[in-house]
């Protein structure tokens, strides 16, 4: 069983993928689930993310208890973004994690707290106009060592949605970076969490378990940045598998019509579904997703010594696969006023859909 699994998701060009059906371990429940290796994982660009996500999806468990099922924490949210953090974190909660974090300035903590009960908001961060001179490096010790007494209880960071670019805020996080990758904890670098990661690369450099998920404007900037190039339109995927193995192998989602992933060594695309509406929003969904997707894609792996494959891939097929979905049924309802919490509403819908709960 186990080398049926193992040949069936590794992630290396293995011409000898075939199809075939696959009985969970128990750790997940009994459950058949058809994974069809050859347009799957194997050497063709598309892969079936509908089968990943059937894969890493857990199923519901009454002997497991609260938190299993996946504790995410967002970092951002500032006095001029409140939604993005908001929508990473709820997109978490609403695909089925167990419990979602926000840490965030002061300003904006009531706001995030006002939108939804769900969420555990820490008014920990802080800005430059709050914090004197003399007072920086105690109060950047103080907001780090609080971060820190939580840190390890996550599964995954998001890092950046709504952020914004304050250079105080900006090296804090940089420090909740470095103790993320001293704790082996994923951390998915989206929004402004890019804007700092761009310009201070060795943040995450050669850390296998971070994920970056630039959109248009934000890999453009990382390309020249690393690459010193402009973006190739002709043969983008050579050059985001470049980009991800300059990087040190970091997983790469780069967001468009298609989405791209790479970890330096391969290159799949998700290209299901989707819709033309292009409202704010939709990234910070994604973060949140991929987020609890490389959570559970690592239970799984943990739960099998033999199987090597990256966990981080995994997660960023399946929440660009649901994502789509969820966009693409959304927009089905709602036409052009279709909006991120519309999305966000079909996100049960769409993986329940691909892979019933019941
Ligand atoms: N409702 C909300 O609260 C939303 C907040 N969002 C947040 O808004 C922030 C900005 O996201 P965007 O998608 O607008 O960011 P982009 O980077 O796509 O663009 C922001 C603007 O700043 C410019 N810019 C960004 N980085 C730059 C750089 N290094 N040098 C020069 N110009 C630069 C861009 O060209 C663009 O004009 C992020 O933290 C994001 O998470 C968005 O996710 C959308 C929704
Ligand atoms: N042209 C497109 N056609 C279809 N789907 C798209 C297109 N562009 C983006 N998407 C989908 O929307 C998702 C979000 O990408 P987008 O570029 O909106 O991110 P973003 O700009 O970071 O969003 P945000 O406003 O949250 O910051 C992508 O993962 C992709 O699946
Ligand atoms: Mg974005």
């Amino acid at each position: 069983m186990l080398g049926r699994l193992n040949s069936l998701i590794q992630f290396r060009h293995s011409p000898s993928f075939s199809s075939k059906v696959l009985r969970r371990q128990q750790f997940f429940g009994t459950k058949t689930l058809c994974f069809v290796g050859q347009d799957q994982m194997s050497s063709t660009l598309e892969a079936d993310a509908e089968s990943v996500l059937r894969l890493v999806t857990p199923s519901l468990d009454l002997k497991r208890h609260k938190g299993q099922a996946g504790k995410i924490a967002v970092i951002g949210g500032c006095r001029e973004y409140t939604g993005a953090p908001y929508f990473a974190a709820i997109s978490a909660l609403k695909i089925g994690a167990d419990l979602s974090h926000v840490f965030c300035t002061k300003d904006a903590a009531p706001v995030i707290k006002s939108y939804s009960p769900e969420l555990i908001v820490h008014p920990l961060l802080e800005e430059s106009y709050t914090v004197s001179e003399e007072e920086r490096r105690k109060l950047q010790e103080k907001v780090v060592g609080e971060v820190d007494k939580w840190i390890e209880r996550f599964d995954c960071l998001v890092i950046g949605p709504g952020l914004g670019r304050d250079p105080f805020l900006l090296e804090c996080v940089s420090k909740i970076m470095l103790l993320a990758r001293k704790f082996n904890l994923p951390f998915v670098v989206d929004g402004d969490g890019l804007f700092l990661v761009t310009n201070s690369i060795d943040l995450v450099n050669s850390y296998p378990l971070a994920v970056l998920t630039p959109n248009v404007n934000e890999y453009k900037r990382l390309v020249l940045k690393v690459l010193n190039c402009e973006v190739d339109e002709e043969n983008p995927e050579d050059q985001l598998r470049s980009l991800a193995k300059v990087l040190g192998g970091v997983t790469i989602l780069k967001k468009g019509r298609s989405d791209l992933i790479s970890n330096g060594e391969i290159v799949k695309s998700v290209s299901i579904y989707g819709s033309p509406r292009r409202c704010g929003g939709q990234g910070d969904i994604l973060s949140g997703s991929v987020a609890v997707f490389l959570s559970w894609a690592q239970q799984l792996i943990s739960g099998h010594e033999s199987l090597s494959e990256n966990p981080a891939i995994l997660g960023c097929i399946a929440a660009s696969g649901l994502l789509r979905k969820a966009a693409s049924l959304a927009f089905t309802k709602h036409k052009r006023s279709t909006l991120t919490s519309d999305i966000i509403a079909c996100l049960g819908e769409s993986l329940e859909g691909i892979c019933p709960a019941s």
